[in-house]
């Protein structure tokens, strides 16, 4: 990257990922941050992600060549022209927002679309805080760019290879058109399952019957029902509009299939079934198509050592690791031991070595 002092406002779940993956990759990067509370700094101090331990005043983010937003959205934008008469005239500010359209419409109204990329991990989890955040987050995750009208061409090359250095894949969208697809794919899903979660929570008897038997189906489906409260208020009042028109084509799709179970139309009913399976069955996993990672995930047998104990068994092999942490996201909600390898040859031979000793492993 062609930049070395990085500012971020807000480091929690993402900020503190990017950050840790940028520290990672170049420990020698400065890197300076504010936050919510004191304890965040600190923490993120403690952990030798940024460079300062305590919380900032905005001031201090005038030396910065790259300002991360990484606040819930509503208080990125209002970060936004008071940061305007600070920074540097080389400096850019991206934000890691889930909704893109209200900030381009600010930074446009504050004439500073040469100062401004956005972006948007497609990563993440209901979980919150910098406690949560791992290098490994955005690792073949779609990083979604979207530039102003007068972005040259460079700074959207220099910021791909940017998204690219921390393992994501950026991918450069009008923000628009990213409006409306995140709230199909992201937000709609959100209001789905805080509805159907507190539809549960009204109706249940008084014995909490529903809740004792929830079980896969229902706890897979409202996972995200956990993510943080402000953070989504903050999208909603965002992303209104698509939003309410995402609500009510939804309505349409569940009348639809309501009036098939009423009518008993059993033919109907299967194909709406199946034509959901093939087109779910069909999603890609990101990130298959553009890089190959040897890597494993495994439970960690609860145990002083239990790390040690593995990196023995492979070094004892002549197996080298490439990397290894302990991740949570969205699909090891319980959090598992990640190892990377270099090759083939040695993830195989790992895998064969940890069944072999009864390792519960999975594949992503
Ligand atoms: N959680 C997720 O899965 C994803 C979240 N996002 C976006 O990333 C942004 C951050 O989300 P998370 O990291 O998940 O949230 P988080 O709750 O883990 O972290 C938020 C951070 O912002 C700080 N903050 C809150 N108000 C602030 C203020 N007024 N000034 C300075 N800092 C403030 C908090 O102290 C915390 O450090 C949001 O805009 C969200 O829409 C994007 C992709 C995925
Ligand atoms: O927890 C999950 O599965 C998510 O969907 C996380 C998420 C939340 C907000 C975003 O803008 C992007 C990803």
């Amino acid at each position: 990257m062609g930049f070395q002092k990085i500012g971020f406002v807000g480091l929690g779940l993402i900020g503190g990922s990017i950050a840790k993956k940028l520290k990672a990759v170049n420990p020698d990067i400065h890197i300076i941050a504010t936050a919510g509370h004191t304890e965040t700094v600190k923490e993120a101090y403690s952990l030798g992600i940024i460079d300062n331990d305590t919380l900032l005043p905005l001031s201090a983010f005038c030396e910065c060549d790259y300002i991360f937003l990484c606040a819930p959205v509503q208080k990125n934008i209002a970060y936004l022209s008071e940061l305007r008469d600070i920074i540097k005239p080389t400096c850019y500010i991206t934000d890691v927002g889930s909704t893109k359209t209200e900030i381009h419409e600010e930074i446009i109204r504050l004439g500073m679309e040469d100062r401004f990329i956005g972006g948007h991990p497609m990563t993440g989890s209901e979980k919150t805080g910098i406690t949560n955040a791992n290098e490994y987050l955005l690792e073949n995750a779609y990083y979604i760019i979207t530039p102003t009208s007068v972005t040259p061409q460079e700074e959207i090359e220099e910021f791909r290879a940017f998204v690219t250095s921390l393992g994501a894949i950026p991918l450069v969208l009008d923000y628009k058109v990213h409006d409306y697809a995140t709230a199909s794919i992201s937000h709609l899903p959100h209001v789905i399952a805080f509805a159907l979660v507190n539809l549960i929570q009204r109706i249940d008897d008084d014995k909490d019957t529903m809740k004792t038997i929830a079980a896969g189906g229902f706890r897979d489906i409202t996972r995200i029902a956990s993510s943080s409260p402000i953070m989504w208020q903050n999208i909603f009042l965002s992303n209104k509009e698509p939003v309410l028109n995402l609500i009510d084509q939804y309505l349409e799709e569940i009348k639809r299939v309501r009036n098939d179970i009423e009518k008993s139309d059993s033919d109907a009913m299967l194909q709406y079934f199946q034509s959901a399976k093939d087109y779910r069955d069909s999603i890609a996993v990101p990130g298959k198509a553009h890089s190959v990672v040897y890597e494993i995930y495994l439970d960690l047998i609860d145990e002083a050592g239990g790390i040690a104990a593995i990196a023995t068994i492979l070094a004892l092999k002549g197996i080298s690791i490439k990397n290894i942490g302990i991740i949570n996201n969205r699909e090891f909600e319980d959090g598992v031991l990640r190892i990377e390898f270099y090759d083939q040859e040695s993830l195989d031979l790992a895998v064969a070595l940890l069944t072999e000793r009864n390792y519960t492993l999975y594949k992503r």
